[in-house]
């Protein structure tokens, strides 16, 4: 882009922000999803045995490191209450400064863009009901230059939130480790070096039964921290059915993702969901996806292979698998294909 075209050339690029123009024409065609992808009926069953963990809980037996987990958790419910900085990014910051950040290079570290994180917007068989803003929140000093300089409390909140997050995710993958059998530290250093914050704004949408705010995928990640606000708009696929996942006062969502599903030779799976959109109100949600680094060699890990459970997937590199990841969109059946030793096994 020619520099004297800016902001010109951006704002007219950013026309396509769906939360820029959704009100003012008559429901886009481009927005339709295939009947077989469509959510179709609006209401569907809220899932009521996801495991609920509570990390406050036995209070009783409270010790010193106890007192520290409490207070992260603490700082954790303030982050997941405090979305307002978000609202301000996607509702009240004014155009120009969302120009600045819009771009459809998907190898631009933080950028605003709509629909999929493709980049491919003009090339996309169907566009999907969402504006996303993404940038690196891990480790915080070597990439909160990148952040939106505006609304100016941005970076201080999204900098305590991703510190704390991390934390949380950290001492997640610790147990998930240990339960695993293959050692507190095993996830530390490369297999989760990055992480990504992804927010997600879905403007309220006049046909939530055609289109989809983010079409059925498992996250390509390592494990992904989400919270998920207030609006329901959250699916599950589980036992044949698509399930709300109701959001939870004070609660965030785990997800684990593709690399645990291989790291643990298919002990842990990865769950299809996706997200749907709603006439009345806008929904915003924040993912954190801890991630390994784009050389990280990932592999099961060797102690969970033996006679009566052979290896399932093959080594490969991070970016390669992340690479496929971003030609499958929404063909969850394909994704992991390329990576089975043993395809009538892996799943
Ligand atoms: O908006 C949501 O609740 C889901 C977001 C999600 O799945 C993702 O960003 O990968
Ligand atoms: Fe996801």
């Amino acid at each position: 882009m020619q520099r004297d075209d800016f902001p010109c050339t951006c704002l007219k690029t950013m026309e396509k922000l769906i939360s820029s123009s959704y009100k003012e024409r008559p429901f886009p065609e481009t927005y339709i999803f295939p009947p077989d992808a469509r959510p179709g009926k609006l209401a569907v069953p809220l899932c009521n045995n996801i495991p609920v963990i509570d990390l406050g809980g036995g209070a009783e037996e409270a010790s010193e490191s106890d007192d520290r987990r409490t207070y992260i958790l603490e700082q954790i419910l303030k982050a997941s209450q405090e979305f307002g900085f978000f609202q301000e990014f996607f509702e009240e910051l004014p155009a120009e400064d969302k120009a600045s950040l819009y771009s459809e290079d998907p190898n631009k570290s933080c950028r605003l863009f709509t629909s999929s994180s493709t980049g491919n917007y003009d090339g996309e068989d169907v566009h999907i009901w969402r504006d996303c803003l993404k940038h690196p929140c891990h480790p915080l000093e070597e990439c909160k230059h990148v952040w939106p300089q505006k609304p100016i409390r941005y970076g201080e909140l999204v900098g305590a939130c991703s510190t704390q997050v991390r934390e949380l995710a950290s001492n997640i993958l610790e147990l998930i480790g240990e339960g695993l059998g293959v050692g507190a530290g095993y996830f530390r250093d490369e297999l989760s070096q990055q992480m990504l914050l992804s927010v997600n704004y879905y403007p309220p949408c006049p046909e939530p039964s055609l289109t989809l705010g983010l079409p059925k995928h498992c996250d390509p990640n390592l494990i992904t921290i989400l919270l998920q606000g207030d609006v329901n708009g959250l699916q599950v696929f589980k036992d044949g059915e698509w399930i709300g996942v109701e959001p939870l006062p004070h609660a965030l969502v785990v997800n684990v993702g593709y690399q645990l599903q291989i790291i643990s030779n298919g002990k842990l799976k990865s769950a299809e969901h996706r997200a749907v959109t709603n006439s009345s109100e806008a929904r915003i949600s924040a993912g954190f996806f801890v991630m390994p680094s784009n050389d990280c060699l990932i592999e099961p890990a060797a102690a969970l292979i033996n006679a009566s459970n052979p290896q399932l997937y093959k080594g490969f590199q991070y970016k390669d698998f992340f690479l496929n990841f971003g030609t499958k969109l929404g063909k969850t059946e394909q994704v992991l294909d390329r990576f089975k030793l043993q395809a009538r096994l892996a799943s």
